[in-house]
């Protein structure tokens, strides 16, 4: 049995983030019998930041859950490192990559630095449990979201967006060269939306690979390589916010009318004159 299991898990060590891919060949996702995601192919640029947008409802977080293996396809693969990502252990998985769902659940008075040390999780072994790496990660976990003066609160006890912002810097904290973002924003005040997404770009800039689900579009072109527009559970179109973003493309998908003019001081598109032209 122990050969076989050795046989089946794939090694996936890779050292340099660039070097990590993730993509998907032919894959299908059911929600129960109904077919949400038919036979999709997708790979993330390396060291990118991708925004996947659409309507409600058109498979972005099914896509971002089967991409990060916690939902099992009914067709295809999903390859991390050229190895089909079901095939290797979980903790190996979470070395590479970090998923932040859209709904989090914590256990019951669990406070935020506690949250954030689950992220380290994955770099634990038996023999050395917490690590000056560990304690660095933390730290620069903290800060970047903005948390010192909230680490020793109950999670349980913070607002919204303060409980979204300890849910990030526990991605965060895991130092995965993927990171998978599902409306990391949702729930922040302008200023910290701004601050995340600040975020989410250096660390592209570090060489991490980043998708992340968002609803608002200019956000989306404003800080985004890479567009994935998706409807119906298929991707229709893809590429720099510049070439995708197109009045027909927002018409499509949002069954909206608008203008788009460049942003003067980031050139990326902005939607003005929004008109609702379907029920
Ligand atoms: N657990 C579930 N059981 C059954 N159907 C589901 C489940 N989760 C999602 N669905 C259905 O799958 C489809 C895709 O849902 P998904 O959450 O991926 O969409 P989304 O694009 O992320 O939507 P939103 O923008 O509203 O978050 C929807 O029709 C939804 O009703």
């Amino acid at each position: 049995m122990a050969s076989i299991m050795q046989k089946n898990k794939q090694t996936l060590l890779q050292t340099d983030p660039l070097d990590t891919s993730l993509s998907a060949n032919n894959l299908s996702l059911k929600h129960g019998k109904a077919h949400i995601i038919d036979n999709l192919d997708v790979a993330l640029p390396a060291g990118k930041v991708t925004a996947i947008v659409g309507p409600n409802g058109c498979g972005k977080s099914t896509l971002l859950n089967g991409l990060s293996r916690v939902h099992m396809p009914s067709g295809g693969e999903v390859l991390l490192n050229g190895n089909n990502i079901h095939r290797v252990p979980s903790k190996e998985v979470a070395r590479y990559l970090a998923l932040l769902p859209q709904d989090t659940s914590a256990p019951d008075g669990i406070s935020v630095a506690e949250l954030i040390r689950f992220g380290r999780h994955p770099h634990q072994s038996l023999m050395q449990q917490w690590a000056m790496d560990d304690q660095q990660a933390i730290a620069y976990a903290l800060a970047a979201a903005d948390l010192n003066e909230l680490k020793d609160r109950q999670l349980d006890t913070l607002s919204g967006g303060q409980r979204q912002r300890a849910w990030i810097a526990m991605s965060i904290a895991q130092e995965t060269p993927l990171l998978l973002l599902d409306e990391p924003t949702s729930a922040l005040d302008l200023g910290h939306q701004i601050e995340v997404f600040e975020l989410i770009r250096h660390l592209s800039q570090e060489g991490k690979t980043i998708a992340m689900v968002v609803h608002d579009l200019p956000s989306a072109c404003r800080y985004a390589d890479h567009i994935i527009a998706m409807k119906g559970g298929k991707i229709i179109t893809q590429g720099p916010p510049k070439d995708v973003m197109t009045k027909a493309l927002v018409r499509e998908l949002y069954g909206i009318e608008c203008d788009l003019i460049e942003d003067p001081m980031t050139g990326s598109p902005i939607l003005i004159n929004i008109k609702r032209v379907k029920a």
